[in-house]
């Protein structure tokens, strides 16, 4: 077998610990996990007891986050953090270039060199805020076609929600291994220490770094108990260890800077853990749909998926935003999203075949391409689409060709250098609202 079938049968195999918000607990070896306390004077089987917070330790209950991790080696032990290249990786605030309020579209990244792995392929698109006062989030996109040997990363500076749009992943964290496939998102927790596996010869997907308040389930409001992302179907993984000792190079982005260490084992060395601060995946196929049975279109913030909230209620430092398989039946309605100018900024990542605002094809929003509507920019349907759409005899319709999602932020997003330079970006996004023509009689 060679790495990626090995990879593979190792993500098929995997079990999960279920439910959004647990308190999971997992051991890997059993008699790992102390009973009754966290630090007991020595902690079972010769381990490290140590706590890994995700919130303020003073937070109200239902925001408090925080895990503990019983591990090999206690994190502490480890040499100084160097500077090393930053690469591809750029943190807020977004200072390169002036935020821009024309509507951007680009196509997929390139293929990248060979031997890039997943931090080697990351490059950031923009964002807002400023992650060393943990508000605001980035856009980056990924793309490799080699695993991290060796190799360990994490950012101090936010969650990491990872969207594959091309080939699988196999994640594997101080908490356990998670298995990410296109249609699949992965959510590696602020500092938690991971490595990627690609599961096919080339990967590719998006990632949005979210230095604010961790992602939450949206409140379900009138809509009742259940539905939108059900709190049943995000799975944790359970607990898993890498025992190596030797070079291990382990990469902590930290306040918009890469630095690197060489630790004398694997960081990945947590025998048990137990709390609620914890990496998990979800499956977007299960994201449960609510749309109108009636008329009109409605705003897409039913499709939130989680929710990063800020100070003032109802204003997401980002919402991670899903436009899944659905019915349309609106009686009299327009039924492609509506002409729309927007307070907030809305990036958007298309995983699989099409998007209903948008004329599928080469130039157009393809998947692995991007479109950035910044705060207040006319967008909405494009011709094309606006013309049938008036046209369409209104019978009901399932939309089930495509998988796109959105990251939308309280902020503007401000573009690296790289994004606004980038040959990828198309020239002339603009025409696809060309020719839309007059129509009014008074
Ligand atoms: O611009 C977009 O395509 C995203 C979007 C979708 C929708 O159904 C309504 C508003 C909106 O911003
Ligand atoms: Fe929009």
């Amino acid at each position: 077998m060679n790495g990626i079938e090995q990879a593979r049968k190792t993500a098929q195999e995997l079990t999960y610990l279920t439910g959004f918000g647990n308190e999971h607990s997992s051991e890997a070896v059993p008699g790992a996990l102390p009973v009754g306390r966290n630090s007991p004077q020595r902690a079972p089987l010769g381990l490290y007891a140590e706590q890994l917070s995700g919130s303020a330790f003073t937070e109200p209950r239902a925001h408090n986050r925080r895990s503990w991790l019983y591990r090999i080696h206690p994190s502490a032990a480890h040499p100084a953090f160097t500077r090393t290249d930053n690469g591809g990786i750029r943190t807020a605030p977004f200072t390169e270039t002036v935020p821009d309020p024309n509507r951007l579209r680009w196509n997929p990244l390139p293929a990248p060199a060979p031997g890039t792995d997943f931090v080697a392929g990351l490059w950031t698109l923009g964002g807002n805020g400023d992650a060393a006062q943990r508000t605001g989030m980035a856009v980056h996109l990924y793309h490799a076609n080699s695993p991290m040997e060796r190799r360990v990363f994490s950012s101090a500076d936010g969650e990491l929600l990872i969207v594959p749009e091309q080939g699988g992943l196999l994640i594997r964290t101080e908490f356990g291994l998670l298995h990410a496939e296109p249609g699949h998102v992965a959510l590696i927790p602020r500092g938690v220490r991971f490595r990627v596996e690609p599961l096919a010869d080339a990967v590719r997907g998006y990632v949005c770094e979210n230095y604010g308040a961790p992602f939450q389930l949206p409140d379900l409001g009138p809509i009742g108990a259940n539905g939108l992302a059900n709190a049943r179907d995000f799975q944790a993984p359970t607990a898993a260890y890498e025992d190596v000792e030797g070079p291990v190079e382990v990469l902590n982005k930290y306040c918009g800077n890469l630095w690197r260490a060489t630790y004398d084992h694997s960081p990945l060395d947590v025998v048990a853990w137990h709390g609620n601060h914890v990496p998990y995946v979800y499956d977007l196929r299960r994201f449960n749909v609510i749309g109108t049975i009636s008329y009109d279109h409605p705003d897409p913030s039913i499709f939130t998926v989680l929710t990063s909230p800020t100070d003032t209620p109802g204003l997401a430092g980002v919402d991670f935003v899903v436009f899944a398989p659905r019915w349309l039946v609106g009686e009299d309605t327009f039924r492609p999203p509506y002409f729309h100018r927007n307070v907030m900024s809305e990036y958007m990542g298309l995983i699989e075949g099409a998007y209903d605002a948008k004329t599928a094809g080469p130039g157009g929003f393809v998947p692995g391409g991007g479109s950035l509507h910044n705060m207040m920019s006319a967008h909405g349907p494009d011709r094309e689409t606006f013309e049938k759409a008036s046209a369409a005899e209104l019978k009901p319709q399932k939309i089930d060709d495509g998988l796109a999602f959105m990251f939308e932020t309280r902020w503007p997003v401000t573009l690296t250098e790289q994004a606004r330079d980038a040959d990828h970006l198309q020239t002339s996004y603009d025409d696809v609202w060309q020719g839309l023509e007059r129509h009014f009689r008074a």
